[in-house]
């Protein structure tokens, strides 16, 4: 089939290459043309493992882009929205770029004769898709939903870092259309995909993805509570987790306490359901909750820093670990930028190391030392903060040597104290 993405971040780009994998042709639409561009070159836009090659096996053959929602749209069947539904400052889903898109889309549509589809794929907040898009679209296209056009709900559930992988291996495809030819449409890009597709409403399709997150943050933030009283305790949390986990009902996933879940979605989505529960009047306590954990993991970082370093003026601190997770150059909402504007606030002179993520975090924050080594970022420091789960961390030890106080707090149970040297000081989060 011929389908248009609309937005080339993390999702669309990943979508583009994929559906262009899976044999369909594919136009991306951005209106960052730096993006578009790239893509064009067979360059991707954002790093994701294998999506390099995906790109280039298919760049000017059957995966193209524009900043033309004209040209897109008269070129496909199908158009994807993939644009990015952020937080607003209250918490509540911002969907101002998911209007822009609309608008763009619905008056490149009324020039279109022949039925075209409109699939979002956005996270958006249950009725959105039904109550804002779909009158959006009619209003710019001078078309009617279900007659001359065709509106379906297709969630991601792909994991940044896993995402090509994710996407050509899903454990759900979800379907939420308004007409059963639209889900069948949809559905059918899919067919060379190992995996039933569910078919539903739009607003069940909206409602499941925000479930699946929800649910998956508040196994973290259950953790961290449950890890914070064993630490309290003496007992090491993730024994306590992995015993638990065998139990089939609970699983073992998901069960890793630290520092805190990040990401750019998470904590917006939780937020986003939140607001969304209040504006249909129910106050999700629990949902609050999960937030409220998770905000305060962080900081109970410093709290260990100070209980070992002491007064951190002037002095050292390192920062091991700048992406929200590993495999990642993404760090947005990163547990990291927390500690580290608290360790600005403190007068700690900040020497941060990350394998992927440095330059991101350059463009949030100036005025700490960026290392191109752990080594480097750990020399003269007073302690060692460990915020991302990058598998490198696990291998230090010796660098361990060249620190003025040899303190390390491990939010991420990334550095097993069996092999560090005696005048080390280790102490984990919750373990
Ligand atoms: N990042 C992730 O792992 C996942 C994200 N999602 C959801 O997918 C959506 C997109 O997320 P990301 O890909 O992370 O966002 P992103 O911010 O990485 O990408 C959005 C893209 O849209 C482009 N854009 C903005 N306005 C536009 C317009 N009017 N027309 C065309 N392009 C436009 C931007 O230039 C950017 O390239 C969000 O709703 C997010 O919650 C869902 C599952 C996974
Ligand atoms: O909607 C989204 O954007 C995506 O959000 C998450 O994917 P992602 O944010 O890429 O990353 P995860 O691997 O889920 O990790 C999120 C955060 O939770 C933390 N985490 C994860 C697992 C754990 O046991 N403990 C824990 O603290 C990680 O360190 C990370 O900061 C979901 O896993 C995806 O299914 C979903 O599509």
């Amino acid at each position: 089939m011929k389908v248009s993405i609309i937005g080339s971040g993390y999702v669309g780009s990943v979508s583009a290459a994929c559906f262009a994998e899976l044999g369909h042709e594919v136009i991306c639409i951005d209106i960052d043309e730096r993006k578009v561009q790239m893509i064009n070159d067979g360059i991707p836009p954002i790093w994701e493992e294998g999506l390099g090659d995906l790109m280039r096996k298919h760049a000017e053959k059957n995966l193209i882009a524009t900043s033309d929602y004209d040209y897109a749209v008269q070129n496909s069947d199908v158009s994807f929205i993939c644009v990015g539904t952020p937080s607003n400052e209250h918490g509540n889903i911002d969907l101002s770029i998911v209007g822009h898109a609309c608008k763009s889309l619905g008056m490149a549509m009324a020039k279109k004769d022949g039925f075209h589809i409109v699939v979002v794929k956005s996270t958006v907040v249950p009725e959105t898709t039904e109550e804002i898009v779909l009158p959006l679209l009619e209003e710019h296209s001078g078309k009617v939903a279900g007659k001359d056009f065709g509106v379906a709900m297709n969630p991601e559930f792909l994991r940044e870092g896993k995402a090509v992988y994710d996407f050509m291996n899903p454990d759900k495809i979800v379907v939420g259309s308004i007409d059963e030819r639209t889900g069948a449409l949809v559905a059918e890009l899919y067919r060379d995909l190992d995996c039933e597709v569910t078919r539903t409403t739009p607003r069940t399709a909206e409602m499941i993805k925000y479930v699946n997150n929800s649910f998956l943050a508040t196994k973290i933030s259950f953790s961290n509570e449950i890890g914070n009283i064993c630490k309290r305790l003496g007992i090491d949390t993730y024994e306590v987790m992995k015993a638990v986990g065998a139990d089939f009902r609970i699983s073992e996933y998901f069960l890793n306490s630290g520092a805190g879940f990040g990401g750019s979605c998470f904590p917006k989505d939780v937020r986003a359901l939140i607001g969304k529960s209040k504006e249909i009047d129910y106050y999700p306590s629990l949902l609050e909750s999960v937030i409220e954990v998770n905000e305060l993991q962080p900081l109970q970082m410093l709290e260990l820093l100070e209980k070992h370093a002491g007064n951190v003026k002037g002095k050292r601190v390192a920062v091991l670990g700048l992406a929200f997770k590993n495999q990642t150059d993404d760090i947005r909402e990163s547990r990291s930028i927390p500690v580290i504007r608290r360790l600005l606030e403190l007068g700690a002179d900040v020497a941060v190391y990350d394998p992927m993520a440095a330059d991101n975090m350059k463009e949030l924050i100036e005025n700490i030392k960026y290392c191109d080594s752990a080594a480097e970022a750990l020399k003269g420091a007073v302690a060692c903060l460990v915020m991302t789960e990058w598998d490198e961390f696990r291998k230090l030890g010796p660098e361990f040597e060249a620190m003025k106080n040899k303190v390390v707090i491990d939010g991420r149970k990334m550095i097993d104290p069996e092999n560090l040297e005696e005048d080390i000081v280790y102490e984990g989060l919750c373990w």
